[in-house]
């Protein structure tokens, strides 16, 4: 873009938010769908490095379902969903701990790096920053009609996040760049939803906003259009007369839950248009749904 004036207007437009999220912390899930191509990969780094050069306090939560899943098909392992989350036995949380707290988490460093920032890589086992205990879901059983408990072996719910890391680096140079697992005070390592995990973040963290980045343009009506703006009352609505199914489910209750824990506006949006997290935050119309109190 070689037009001045137009670079001008863009500027001036972005300016106002730039201020407006100087020094407040944002939550970024980036999940293993929206991690498309080395090209988005790098935009989404340049985005992050982007916002902690304009004063803004990023903090990276990322999945890798898709990148666990062909993993487990390379070593042989079966692995099975119920009720959105990963069965988890224990080669299957050796292996969830290998993908995400090793080599996506490091590559995500390493592309934010690139972009002249300082991330460090963490898990909820550094710093003591989370522990979680095995998650207690249950479901209505299609025969009999009784709720039964999902045995999912080590899949966890985060039980306690302490924000002093987390602290320490928002003061520093420092970007965290998290991946979602936690021991549990059992002893034992636990493989915690992606979704789920940054939403025990931002609400500890009292966060300004939480992006989540996914495949999908936001949530969508019933004709297919997105819908830009969702209250909780609204957002519960659509999960109850089915328009939100499936993956959306539990992403959308995520955001209930973390706006019910402080967090002050939570969006969804497509990791796969370049730049998103840039224009959902610097631009007056955003670019996904977002959920307001
Ligand atoms: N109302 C809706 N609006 C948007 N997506 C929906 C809706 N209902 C169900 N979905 C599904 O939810 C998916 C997103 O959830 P999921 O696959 O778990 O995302 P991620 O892997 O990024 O966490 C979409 O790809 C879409 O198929
Ligand atoms: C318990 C559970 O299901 N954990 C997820 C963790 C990764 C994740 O959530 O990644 P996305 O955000 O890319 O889906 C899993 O094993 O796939």
């Amino acid at each position: 873009m070689d037009n001045p004036e137009e670079q001008a207007r863009l500027l001036s437009d972005a300016l106002p938010y730039m201020q407006r999220y100087e020094n407040k912390t944002v939550v970024v899930k980036y999940g293993g769908h929206a991690m498309g191509n080395a090209a988005l990969g790098q935009a989404f780094a340049r985005d992050i490095a982007l916002l902690k050069q304009s004063g803004v306090n990023p903090i990276v939560v990322h999945g890798g379902g898709p990148q666990i899943a062909s993993m487990l098909q390379r070593l042989g392992i079966q692995s099975e969903f119920r009720g959105g989350l990963r069965v988890t036995d224990q080669a299957t949380v050796e292996i969830v701990e290998m993908v995400l707290a090793g080599s996506i988490n490091k590559e995500i460093v390493a592309l934010i790096n690139k972009e002249g920032e300082w991330a460090i890589g963490l898990s909820g086992k550094d710093g003591n920053m989370v522990f979680a205990e095995r998650a207690k879901k249950t479901q209505v059983h299609p025969d009999t009609g009784e709720t039964e408990l999902l045995d999912l072996g080590f899949v966890g719910e985060p039980t306690e996040v302490d924000r002093t890391l987390l602290d320490l680096l928002a003061r520093s140079e420092m970007i965290p760049v998290i991946a979602p697992v936690a021991p549990g005070r059992d002893g034992n390592t636990y493989n915690i939803n992606a979704d789920t995990f940054a939403g025990a973040i931002a609400g500890a963290l009292q966060a300004s906003r939480l992006l989540f980045l996914t495949d999908v343009p936001g949530v969508l009506d019933a004709n297919k259009n997105l819908i830009h703006e969702l209250t909780v009352a609204e957002a519960r609505a659509l999960i109850a007369d089915g328009t939100i199914s499936g993956g959306m489910i539990p992403k959308v209750e995520t955001c209930i839950e973390a706006i019910e824990r402080g967090v002050q506006g939570v969006v969804i949006l497509n990791g796969k248009t370049p730049h998103a997290v840039l224009l959902e935050l610097f631009t007056q119309h955003g670019a996904g749904t977002l959920i307001v109190p």
